[in-house]
């Protein structure tokens, strides 16, 4: 299937016949990879040998993955040193568990053609069973092994799982950006002291769709001096997919996210629609995904982040692959690299940890040349991100007005099933939020201080989650938060009774709700209140004295 986005010179598998091993050929043709992606024709056609150390740029969803395998399983099936059996010759390090297995699944299909010299792909990561995935692998002939860097380093530090790798011949850092990004580069700096040295002459590949200048600085740990550097992105073009229109929605504040994201969902789905929402944390996802799987969607709901089993998330991840539809609320494990086909629509509520990241989300959609849409849904407060980020091709939803204003019809029944969601889901989701953005760099352009910060989240809670106050918290959880003293915290003293601080005010009233008109920059008029359509449900007894569940971080692992 040709995907250039011009649809020009799309050069057919077939013309590297005689450069490109014969079995991986076929394989390719089995796969219907027809015709080379931009991607895949600049690696295989322009580095100098397949050998070579490369930086490589891609936009998302355009078949990065088999550009980086093909040299490295060619290299590996041709070389005049053939590998040694139980040796790993090519090592894949990729952020995210599902993103390993991902990658996995691709290199097995590619070698599905080996016939009796097979290759044996095999995955590490955390979350599954260490003891019997290691004997496995110290059993078998790992020729190609894609890890998390947690697990691998864990694998590294055993000396006689070490050695398996004394002939390394490739290392692969998938999204490299973010492996080169202060949450990971220990963990890589400390893989690479366990391997050979780069000076045993192993190949460094580094793929994405997006480069910071800060990763560039420390690419040379993994990259020799005079490495390539290939990009498939014209500097003056933007850095999302053009086949992928994306808008913005602003709301009035914090409280409207739940009716909002009702009314956004019901203009933007059909029965048939296949869409991915993105929240902060874990725990906001959780709830999301509590509340719409109630009949707020006719949709089938999935739920995916880092509080689910492995089990589960796998589970997850394969029937939302293979659904021709449905709805899934998910956290930033998927953020990076994952390849759900058709999903036309991705949602992201409220701020992404980066612009990159934003990049990356949008690149859920519109992959392998398909269409699709993204929104953002963001706070009044929070537009700051568009104006941030103007090369970043985001415009005003055309119908911002109705769909804001629609939310009220939502707010009976998001209210409704508010009441019927056990308070520990809503006590985590407050809590992930207060994390979220305590630990952030976010209160600045926010213009917020941390009691700012704190009426914000309590407002959610209150008005937008329905809980009978702002939902209790552990001192350890408030400390590490770095919110002690802060007003407004609900002290929770795990005894089940809650202390509230001299300054605890309740928190406001439920505020008439207001219809908007839209502005010019899709911002909001206010133009009359309306009735809040709030209906006399007696909140349930909170129960507290849980643990809060922090998730606040802002890692892939969310
Ligand atoms: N040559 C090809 N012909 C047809 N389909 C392809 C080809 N190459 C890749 N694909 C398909 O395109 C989709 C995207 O590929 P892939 O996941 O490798 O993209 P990516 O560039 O790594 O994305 P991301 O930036 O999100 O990590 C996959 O479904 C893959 O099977």
């Amino acid at each position: 299937m040709p995907f250039l986005e011009d649809g020009s010179d799309a050069q057919p598998y077939a013309t590297m016949s005689g450069t490109l091993d014969a079995r991986l050929l076929k394989a390719l043709s089995i796969m219907g990879f027809e015709t080379m992606t931009p991607v895949q024709q600049i690696v295989l056609t322009k580095l100098p040998n397949f050998q070579s150390d490369c930086l490589v740029q891609a936009k998302t969803g355009t078949g990065k993955t088999a550009a980086f395998l093909l040299p490295c399983l060619h290299t590996l099936l041709n070389s005049p040193r053939p590998l040694p059996n139980g040796q790993v010759g090519v090592l894949i390090i990729s952020p995210t568990r599902e993103l390993a297995l991902q990658i996995a699944k691709e290199c097995e299909q590619l070698t599905s053609q080996l016939g009796r010299n097979r290759l044996e792909c095999h995955v590490a990561f955390g979350g599954t069973a260490r003891a019997s995935n290691l004997s496995k692998f110290m059993s078998g002939s790992p020729a190609i092994l894609v890890a998390t860097p947690g697990r691998l380093k864990d694998y590294l530090s055993e000396s006689q799982v070490a050695r398996r790798f004394a002939n390394i011949r490739t290392l692969i850092l998938d999204e490299a950006d973010t492996m080169l990004e202060s949450g990971f580069l220990a963990d890589v700096k400390e893989i690479l002291k366990l391997l050979p040295p780069k000076s045993a002459g192993w190949q460094g590949m580094c793929f994405s769709a997006t480069f910071p200048a800060k990763t560039k600085d420390v690419i040379d740990c993994v990259l020799a001096p005079g490495y390539t550097s290939l990009s498939t992105i014209d500097k003056a073009e933007p850095p999302t997919l053009e086949k992928v229109p994306q808008y913005y929605v602003t709301m009035p504040s914090v409280s409207d996210t739940f009716n909002t994201l009702a009314s956004l969902l019901n203009h933007e789905l059909t029965p048939e629609s296949k869409a991915i929402v993105f929240g902060v944390t874990a725990n906001m996802v959780a709830l999301y995904s509590n509340l719409f799987a109630q009949g707020l969607t006719s949709l089938q709901v999935f739920e995916l982040h880092s509080r689910l089993s492995q089990n589960v998330r796998t589970r997850t991840t394969n029937n939302f692959k293979t659904a021709s539809s449905g709805l899934i609320f998910a956290s930033d494990v998927i953020g990076r690299g994952m390849d759900f086909p058709n999903v036309d629509l991705v949602v992201q509520v409220g701020l992404p940890s980066s612009a990159d990241q934003y990049i990356h989300r949008v690149g859920r959609t519109g992959r392998a040349g398909n269409a699709g849409r993204a929104i953002i849904l963001l706070t009044q407060a929070e537009f700051f991100f568009i104006n941030a980020n103007r090369r970043l091709p985001i415009h005003p939803h055309a119908q911002t007005a109705m769909i804001v204003n629609d939310a009220a019809a939502h707010a009976l029944q998001v209210e409704r099933t508010m009441h019927t969601i056990d308070e520990t889901v809503k006590q985590r989701a407050y809590s992930s939020f207060l994390g979220f953005f305590a630990g952030s760099g976010l209160l600045k352009p926010l213009r917020m201080d941390k009691a700012g910060l704190v009426r914000m989240a309590n407002e959610m809670a209150v008005q937008g989650m329905h809980c009978p106050e702002p939902p209790p918290m552990e001192k350890k959880t408030i400390g590490k938060m770095g919110l002690k003293g802060v007003p407004g915290i609900n002290y929770g003293n795990g005894s089940g009774n809650t202390t509230t601080g001299p300054q605890a005010a309740r928190p406001p009233p439920r505020r008439p709700r207001l219809a908007v008109k839209e502005g010019s920059n899709g911002s909001h008029d206010v133009l009359s209140p309306k009735p809040a359509g709030t209906g006399a449900i007696k909140k349930k007894a909170f129960r507290n004295g849980r643990r809060g569940g922090h998730d606040g971080g802002r890692g892939l692992g969310e």
